[in-house]
């Protein structure tokens, strides 16, 4: 018997992150334990740019993942990790047209989309023009995905299993909805955000489950 003890996986953290919020529906999928360290984005000045924080992840931002005795950042690569180190409940399709798919949606999301929401580009436009700028991305983006899961889709993005495209989509659905996007135009997003939010690992991983959650925002 081994008489080493597994150390939890502890995850860097902040309750509105989208792309924590990502890394939490995957760990909750494969149902890996772990303990959250919160990082709060705004307080006094945010604390993902304090020394003792950047040391954890120069790019001073959540999440990071210490795991297996090492630290993790960038929500994709560390969900690959978690893929390749934990097969259980997989989270990409053996397909590699599928596996393809996949990856192209994650990477609008992560790419064309999520970042130029994040706090310090939004700083950098300005309050008067932030939503505008939000929502113009935010709709480009989804126009591609729309388009793609018009072909791809089954049940959730690609096929009838949950996917990393998945884990991915529902945290921009909801901050789209933070930026009163019209989300109409986009019916297959629609539906497969409503197939995927109920769901426990989603539910567990929503922001307003989250222990760093204000509690006037918690459900
Ligand atoms: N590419 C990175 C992006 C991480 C990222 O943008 N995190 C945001 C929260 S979702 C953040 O920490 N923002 C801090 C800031 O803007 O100062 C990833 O996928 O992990």
């Amino acid at each position: 018997m081994s008489d080493t003890i597994e150390e939890m996986p502890v995850l860097y953290s902040y309750w509105r992150s989208s792309c924590s919020w990502r890394v939490r529906i995957a760990l909750n999928l494969k149902e890996i334990p772990y303990d959250i360290k919160a990082v709060s984005l705004i307080k006094g000045g945010g604390e993902q740019h304090c020394n003792e924080y950047r040391e954890v992840n120069p790019m001073e931002q959540v999440p990071s993942l210490v795991i297996d005795g090492h630290t993790l950042i960038e929500s994709l690569s560390i969900m690959n990790y978690l893929e390749e180190t934990r097969p259980q409940r997989p989270l990409m399709p053996q397909d590699c047209y599928k596996r393809a798919k996949v990856r192209e949606i994650c990477e609008i999301i992560s790419s064309a989309i999520q970042p130029l929401q994040n706090l310090i580009v939004l700083i950098y436009v300005g309050e008067e023009k932030k939503k505008e700028w939000a929502q113009h991305w935010i709709m480009r983006g989804f126009r591609a995905v729309e388009k793609l899961l018009s072909s791809c889709a089954g049940k959730y993005c690609v096929g009838d299993e949950i996917t990393l495209a998945d884990c991915c989509l529902v945290p921009q659905v909801f901050n789209a909805r933070r930026f009163h996007v019209d989300l109409r135009p986009f019916p297959i997003i629609l539906r497969i955000d409503r197939e995927l939010e109920n769901l426990p690992a989603f539910r567990a991983a929503h922001p307003s489950a989250q222990p760093d959650c204000p509690p006037e925002v918690a459900k």
